[in-house]
């Protein structure tokens, strides 16, 4: 087995909360072009400890697009031009399991989609072949088990488990969608989930979530949501899931492509 030094890059796109990666040693930042348009941001090349890394902003650096308007094609295209094959998705969710509240770091196993009318597929328009990919597990297993243990590693309060929830956004839910989503078997609720799963899958890249609860989700709290109580979750968890990615980034370098 090679060293981190020989691994190819990581890729981690940051949302709600995570617009800049501090720790990151930066060695370029370059804006960028695909044949699906331009990502959200320029990718932010640079290691974190020994592991080459690329970040991008889902939302812009300012966060300035919403969750509906995102290029998730462009921003994975990006990714993979650069020769990233593992990407962790950072993401800001609403709680809806009764252990998931504000500042709980989740690595969530399953996804149930709910947005519409995005480009959610890299297969359409003419082709030699029709592409159905298998998203039976859409998280990678081995991604999810480097984040566990590191999570585990830290001590941080965590779940290992999870269904995430990706409604269109960008308003939040009502509590009636809310006890809709939970019904359904949903644990926490975002609006970024997807397609970019999906579409990391098409790549054949690994994909992994890693998720900080920064709300009840809509009536499972006495009060409503607001951006004061976001922000307040963020502060308090946002250093936890910066210590997974640095513990967990050597292990996620090393990994192969999924389905190679
Ligand atoms: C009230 S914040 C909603 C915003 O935050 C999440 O973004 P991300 O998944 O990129 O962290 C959510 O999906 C919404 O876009
Ligand atoms: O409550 C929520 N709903 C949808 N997306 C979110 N992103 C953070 N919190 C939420």
């Amino acid at each position: 087995m090679g060293t981190a030094d020989n691994n190819p890059p990581v890729g981690i796109i940051g949302g709600t909360g995570l617009s800049t990666l501090s720790g990151l040693e930066i060695t370029a930042e370059r804006p960028v072009d695909t044949p699906w348009g331009q990502p959200s941001s320029a990718l932010v090349e640079g290691r974190l400890g020994d592991q080459a890394v690329v970040f991008l902003a889902r939302h812009g650096n300012p966060h300035r697009i919403p969750p509906h308007q995102v290029n998730y094609r462009a921003n994975l295209q990006a990714l993979y031009d650069v020769g990233v094959r593992t990407v962790v998705g950072v993401n800001a969710v609403g709680g809806i399991h009764p252990d998931m509240g504000p500042a709980h770091i989740v690595i969530p196993d399953q996804i149930i989609d709910y947005t519409w009318g995005r480009a959610s597929t890299f297969f359409e328009g003419e082709l030699d072949e029709t592409t159905h990919i298998d998203f039976t597990w859409p998280y990678t297993r081995k991604a999810r088990e480097l984040l566990i243990a590191a999570a585990r590693d830290q001590g941080l309060p965590f779940s290992d488990f999870g269904v995430y929830g990706a409604t269109q956004g960008p308003r939040l839910e009502t509590a009636a969608e809310v006890l809709r989503l939970e019904r359904d078997g949903c644990d926490l609720v975002g609006m970024t989930g997807m397609p970019e799963a999906a579409l990391a899958a098409e790549l054949k890249m690994n994909y992994v979530c890693l998720a900080l609860v920064v709300n009840h989700a809509a009536g499972k709290s006495d009060h409503i949501i607001t951006m004061a109580e976001i922000e307040a979750a963020i502060d308090q968890g946002m250093s936890g899931i910066k210590r997974i990615l640095e513990v967990s980034m050597s292990g996620l370098g090393a990994l192969t492509p999924q389905f190679s």
